[in-house]
């Protein structure tokens, strides 16, 4: 099972090599103004599906805003380690 880390890794990895046909790569070639509206579509996304829908859906869904939080730190050129010694 893919951990945050790993799935972190494989985003850096993603944007260094810049793979044809990865989103990520399309969504950073995009910019961080038009990932910032998906993270806050996502994250309406996690509300309704933890409010209205399964634990299956709610839990897909923020696994879908984690990833786009993900790709902004990319976009930003944030590690992992910038973000964990503020929790
Ligand atoms: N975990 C994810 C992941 N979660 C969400 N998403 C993207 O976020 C979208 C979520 O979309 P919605 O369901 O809201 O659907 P949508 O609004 O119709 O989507 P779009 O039209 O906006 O693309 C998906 O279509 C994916 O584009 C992800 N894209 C990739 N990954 C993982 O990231 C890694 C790299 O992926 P690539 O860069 O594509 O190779 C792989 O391990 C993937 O599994």
């Amino acid at each position: 099972m893919k951990t945050f880390d790993a799935l972190f890794a494989e985003l850096t990895e993603k944007a260094r090599t810049r793979p044809a046909g990865s989103g990520t790569v399309a969504a950073l070639d995009a910019g961080v103004h038009a990932i910032g509206k998906k993270i806050v579509e996502e994250a309406a996304e996690v509300w309704m599906a933890a409010e209205h829908e399964s634990d299956e859906r709610a839990a897909e869904e923020i696994s879908q805003l984690l990833y786009h939080l993900q790709v902004l730190m990319v976009a930003r050129g944030l590690t992992l380690e910038d973000v964990y010694r503020h929790l």
